[in-house]
């Protein structure tokens, strides 16, 4: 069967902008060099599968590339280089707020959010009631979202997205700002998900929680793959500091 997700060869670059003083800059003009521009690759050349059912933890230290790389497999950046293919239903909770319209109430946008998704209005109207009642926040669903805290955010994007049942599961570092009693909630919807054979990727610096989460770790270090195998080598292996 085709993999659910697969990163061909994937790479990213990003330009960094320096500020220069306008001395410099007026010095560089004369000698017609260009300043302040310096493009540096945050993912380069990614090449690994994602078979269903698996689940699998992106890991890595600041700044080498993790979160470009699960934007790139949700579709939210394209890569430079490369390909990136997905199979099914994705769902990915990247950024707090992301999907979210700040104008909207609660209750407008689990309808714009779930949509996003590709879950039908009916099918929208049926979940309606799970949805709020998963994430505890009945009493804010007509108050508008640009008052939400990004605890309240989390709520009701972790809410949209399960049960918009989705095929592949992306998931960013976001559980972290919920509460504890929250948290854990979601890790065990995220665990049934796991157990139903549905495909996750996670990015995270709580190593415990992945290694409980994922079978599969990939290392990422300045955008390199550096290793891909169970979760509890790698997470010994960045423990260990190397
Ligand atoms: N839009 C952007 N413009 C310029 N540089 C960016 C942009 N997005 C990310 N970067 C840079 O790309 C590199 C990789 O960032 P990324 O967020 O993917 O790392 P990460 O592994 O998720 O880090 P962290 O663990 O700190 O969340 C960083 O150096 C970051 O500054």
């Amino acid at each position: 069967m085709e993999p659910r997700i697969s990163v061909e060869n994937v790479s990213k670059h990003f330009v960094l902008r320096h500020r220069r003083a306008l001395k410099d800059l007026a010095i560089a003009a004369l000698s017609r060099k260009e300043v302040g521009i310096d493009r540096f690759c945050a993912v380069d050349q990614v090449d690994f599968t994602v078979n269903e059912g698996e689940t699998v933890a992106l890991l890595g230290y600041n700044g080498s590339g993790k979160s470009t790389l699960l934007k790139m497999i949700s579709g939210v950046l394209r890569p430079d280089d490369g390909r990136v293919r997905t199979r099914g239903r994705v769902a990915g909770l990247i950024e707090v707020g992301a999907g979210f319209h700040p104008d909207l109430t609660g209750r407008e946008n689990v309808y714009l959010n779930g949509a996003i998704l590709g879950m039908s209005e009916a099918q929208i109207d049926q979940a309606y009631d799970d949805i709020v009642a998963f994430s505890e926040i009945e009493r804010f669903m007509d108050t508008e979202v640009k008052f939400y805290s990004s605890g309240m955010f989390l709520r009701l994007a972790f809410s949209v997205a399960v049960h918009s049942d989705p095929e592949v599961f992306l998931i960013d570092e976001i559980l972290a700002v919920g509460d504890e009693p929250f948290q854990k909630k979601c890790i065990s919807r995220i665990k049934e998900l796991r157990e139903s054979g549905r495909t996750l990727v996670i990015v995270s610096h709580d190593l415990d929680m992945v290694s409980k989460l994922c079978e599969r770790g990939i290392l990422l270090d300045h955008g390199k793959m550096i290793m891909d195998g169970p979760t509890s080598e790698v997470v010994e292996r960045m423990r260990a500091g190397n």
